[in-house]
């Protein structure tokens, strides 16, 4: 049994009833959990209401606007914590963002803008989070990541995000090095392909589940509860000895050769 009661965790990345971060949540909450929880701000302010209701059965005792790309969001965010919380165990780092036009087509069609906004928002955006929340976990504290196998293989269409998991990946590893002898331990889930609002954006993305119905050892793909039962693990003390790593929770597909 995963317990998670006394710990402080913070989620991004949280859209709709079909994200990631949402099976995150909830596994995190069943767990024991006290939640913050922090959303991306839109001009009529739809996403906030959305999520608010969303998350309510979950008790989230933060609910807090995090634009990854806005210095002043971040900062107030992890302000917010250290004043209501005074410590963070867990990041829960489950966001991503690439130009719909650079996830189709020809992979040297990536803008100079369309590459170093998906590598800022995808990639950067765990150091920065990181770099907030070192402070906060002066108890040591668990971070996990959200990657696919289109960052380390060619999976046709994931294009610049395959550039930017890549580069996520390699920042797993780097901040584990760096943040281990403060007992943070840092790593990423490659979740096999989900329908979602990001997955969407990818072409042929219906193909790409149909194809992983077919040959994953487990003749499916993932849900997002467990993804988010993978992630209650890696935040849990169960899991006191990994970091660094990559644990995909994919039924089995990246093992397999044709
Ligand atoms: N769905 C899949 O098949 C799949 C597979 C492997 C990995 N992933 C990864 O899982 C993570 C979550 O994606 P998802 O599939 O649940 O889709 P999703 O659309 O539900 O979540 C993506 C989230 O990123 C947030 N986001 C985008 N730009 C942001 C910014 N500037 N600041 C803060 N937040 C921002 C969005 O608001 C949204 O909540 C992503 O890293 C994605 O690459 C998804």
């Amino acid at each position: 049994m995963i317990d998670l009661t006394g710990k402080n965790a913070l989620v991004t990345g949280i859209a709709n009833n079909r994200s990631i971060a949402w099976g995150i949540a909830q596994q995190l909450h069943k767990a024991g959990a006290n939640l913050g929880i922090t959303f991306l701000k839109d001009e009529k302010g739809k996403h906030e209401r959305k999520v608010a209701e969303l998350v309510e059965p979950l008790n989230p005792s933060l609910y807090l606007p995090c634009n990854v790309q806005d210095e002043s969001e971040i900062e107030s965010t992890f302000q917010t914590i250290a004043d209501k919380w005074g410590k963070l165990d867990i990041l829960i780092h489950c966001l991503a963002f690439a130009g719909k036009d650079e996830l189709s087509g020809d992979f040297t069609n990536t803008s100079r803008q369309g590459f170093s906004n998906a590598l800022d928002i995808s990639a950067y955006s765990l150091v920065r989070l990181c770099a907030a929340a070192k402070p906060l976990m002066a108890e040591g504290g668990s971070i996990v990541t959200l990657t696919y196998l289109g960052g380390v293989r060619v999976v046709p269409n994931y294009n610049v995000m395959g550039i930017a998991k890549a580069a996520l990946e390699m920042n797993v590893r780097y901040l584990a090095a760096e943040l281990g002898p403060l007992n943070i331990r840092v790593n990423a889930i490659s979740s096999g392909p989900i329908r979602t609002l990001a997955s969407s954006a990818v072409g042929g993305i219906l193909d790409m589940i149909h194809h992983v119905e077919e040959v994953a050892p487990l003749r499916r793909t993932v849900t997002q509860q467990e993804v988010g039962n993978a992630a209650a693990f890696l935040c849990s003390n169960l899991a006191s000895g990994i970091t660094g790593q990559v644990l995909y929770v994919d039924a089995g597909y990246e093992i397999m050769g044709m």
